[in-house]
């Protein structure tokens, strides 16, 4: 498999002497092409999308932002785990970087890796989402359920120009070109956040959404419910979580922080009915900007959902 750049050395930290006290450093290997399969970490070091959508860039800086605070967390997994390398976007060329992202997210795939792609703005989803259509591409028209927590749709019109905020057009064009369902729904919207053109496009292509306010303990239960109706209703799933969907006080390092959000001890219950379905088949984390963060709390709180949704106890 093909990256653009590959490096081990945020993979370093704590190490205790007691027996059974492994964190991710000292578990992590570099993803090589006889690799039992496990779960593929593979970064998508890219501000262009952002940059064209007139945000603050620096999510270039996410995938090893993320490595590092993930890699003092201890493990409590089974499988193993890989570093794949990344995909960078250095010459502004987005389109080029997208197809080899996909590229690489589908041969992951298609080596039984569990891939989980570490963003870059959510330009990423583009990339992701072609690589697992590629991979469940033989099969005619494959359900595949789009979720994503995210204070924004996301579904820009891309005839002005392809970005961050373009990415589920751009897939829900392909699903009609492709003549594939368009599965999309959209946790965590900032009504303050979202003009009614875009309201009005994810009700045109029947987008499921919440609000930000629709996400309370109050609500879980009956939002759990009805994720699992929507994974049922699907053949697989792909997790989107843009990390602006959590409060700015949780998630400050962001192109947008969220003035109100959704907060982390709200979204993990739902991460875990996501993958008690067992039909999430990808995952990417998208927005996370290290030049804004405030003592790496954003990317503690990306490598902590990462943690959830990938341990095995
Ligand atoms: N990735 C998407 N970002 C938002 C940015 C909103 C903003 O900068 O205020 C969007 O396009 O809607
Ligand atoms: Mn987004
Ligand atoms: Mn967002």
């Amino acid at each position: 498999m093909r990256v653009d750049q590959f490096c081990m050395d945020a993979w370093t930290g704590r190490v205790d002497p007691e027996a059974d006290s492994a964190r991710w450093h000292q578990r992590v290997q570099p993803l090589a092409d006889a690799s039992q399969p496990g779960l593929a970490l593979l970064g998508f070091a890219c501000d262009e999308g952002v940059q064209r959508n007139h945000g603050r860039i620096g999510a270039a800086g996410g995938p090893v932002a993320i490595r590092k605070a993930l890699a003092n967390l201890a493990w409590h997994r089974d499988a193993p785990a890989y570093d794949a390398g990344d995909i960078a976007c250095d010459d502004g060329d987005l389109e080029a970087a997208q197809t080899r992202l996909a590229y690489a997210v589908r041969a992951l795939l298609d080596a039984g890796h569990q891939p989980l792609v570490l963003g870059g703005g959510h330009e990423v989803a583009y990339g992701s989402w072609s690589g697992l259509a590629g991979h469940l591409g033989k099969q005619p028209a494959p359900r595949i359920g789009i979720i994503n927590f995210d204070a924004h749709f996301d579904l820009r019109d891309p005839a002005h120009v392809r970005s961050s905020g373009t990415p589920f057009s751009q897939i829900a064009d392909q699903c009609v070109a492709r003549d594939w369902p368009f599965r999309y729904a959209c946790l965590g919207i900032s009504r303050a956040s979202n003009t009614r053109a875009l309201f009005t496009r994810a009700a045109e292509l029947d987008v499921w959404v919440r609000e930000d306010r629709d996400i309370s303990e109050s609500t879980l239960e009956a939002l759990g419910r009805e994720l699992d109706a929507f994974a049922n209703d699907c053949d697989a799933l792909y997790l989107t979580l843009d990390i602006d969907v959590l409060p700015a006080c949780e998630a400050p390092g962001v192109s947008a922080p969220a003035a109100r959000g959704v907060a982390i001890s709200l979204l993990e219950p739902l991460l875990l009915r996501l993958k008690a379905s067992g039909k999430v088949r990808l995952i990417d984390v998208a927005e996370l900007n290290p030049l804004h963060d405030i003592d790496n709390r954003t990317a503690r709180a990306a490598a902590r959902l990462i943690h959830v949704l990938t341990s095995s106890d």
